[in-house]
């Protein structure tokens, strides 16, 4: 196995994979009065490269040190990791190459300007001058015509889509956004998602996580799922959703219900506003035409009916709420 993994990586035409860990451990030491903290416990994890993927936990489950360990910025503890094929400890220098993350925080040096920011950025990782896009970048980010203001004047939005435009001007073929969405209004995280997702066209693999699970669920291909330190689900969006074995039934009646009837036990039910009825069923073991008989014998006339998907927010929430810290 340990072979499989060296022999690859030598050749990292040959892999598929944009990132891959394996049995990745990271302890944080025990300092004054905290002790140890396990923040990854043994992570596999495989992103495939082209792919748009989701890193979704709740707080504190060991995302951005996961990242950061990506990025070099964290050592890790134990366990291999790969970037675009190429081993970190082997080759930090062109796993660091292959890779640009955008912070969580909007750290921008308030005494340059975004355009030399990008050009700072681009000396830092070595890129010619002959072969800097800093004006082509800043176009992209929606940041033109900022590119000569101080960084001060920028907004939180466009400070954001100035940190995106870093994280690219070494073209890596993988980019992190850790929660690059918080606090950015509607209108900008949009557009900052249209413009990931045209990056990702373009054939860039994107690895982000968010808060939003909606945004989520609509963006990304794959989606892994982390709970105190540990993958608790990996898998592309649509399965990961149908994992979820809950739908719901929507019964519009026509008279307005103020109670759920008789007769529903075992079912999940709840009236909802303009005297609704939910049925919260199982698909795998319970069947529609069942729970319609048994509204029909409740003496409910429907007039309408309607059957909800689970959301990835339902599925979040199931694998993430049952284990304590
Ligand atoms: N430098 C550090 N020293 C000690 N403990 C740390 C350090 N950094 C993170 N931790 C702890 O490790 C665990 C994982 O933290 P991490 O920041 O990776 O989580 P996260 O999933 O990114 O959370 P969030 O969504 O809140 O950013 C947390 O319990 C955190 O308190």
């Amino acid at each position: 196995m340990d072979m499989q993994a060296q022999t690859a990586s030598k050749d990292p035409a040959a892999r598929t994979a944009a990132i891959e860990a394996r049995g990745l451990r990271k302890t944080y030491k025990a300092s004054n009065n905290e002790p140890e903290k396990h923040a990854l416990k043994g992570v596999d994890l495989v992103v495939p490269r082209g792919s748009i993927f989701g890193l979704l936990g709740p707080n504190g489950a060991g995302k951005s040190t996961f990242i950061n360990i990506l990025a070099g910025l964290v050592m890790k503890t134990e366990g291999e990791v790969d970037v675009w094929g190429f081993n970190i400890d082997q080759n930090p220098r062109q796993a660091r190459a292959s890779i640009g993350v955008v912070p969580q925080e909007l750290n921008i040096d308030p005494f340059f300007t975004p355009a030399e920011a990008l050009e700072l950025q681009a000396g830092l990782y070595g890129v010619p001058k002959s072969e800097r896009r800093t004006m082509e970048i800043l176009d992209a980010m929606g940041l033109a015509d900022k590119a000569n203001a101080y960084a001060r004047t920028l907004s939180g939005g466009m400070r954001r889509r100035l940190l995106v435009g870093k994280a690219m001007v070494h073209s890596p073929p993988v980019i992190v956004l850790d929660e690059p969405t918080a606090g950015v209004d509607i209108e900008l995280r949009q557009q900052l998602w249209a413009y990931v997702k045209q990056l990702n066209e373009r054939g860039v693999t994107i690895v982000l996580t968010t808060h939003y699970l909606e945004e989520a669920e609509s963006l990304c291909d794959e989606i892994a799922i982390i709970n105190h330190g540990e993958v608790v689900a990996c898998e592309k969006t649509p399965d990961l959703v149908a994992r979820l074995d809950r739908k719901s039934l929507l019964v519009t009646p026509d008279t307005p219900l103020d109670a759920v009837p008789a007769g529903l036990d075992g079912y999940q039910t709840q009236i909802l506003p303009g005297g609704l009825l939910e049925i919260a069923y199982r698909p795998s073991s319970q069947n529609v035409a069942e729970i319609l008989d048994r509204v029909n014998q409740a003496g409910i006339a429907i007039r309408d009916l309607s059957i909800e998907e689970g959301h990835l927010e339902d599925v979040f929430l199931e694998l993430t709420r049952s284990k304590a810290a």
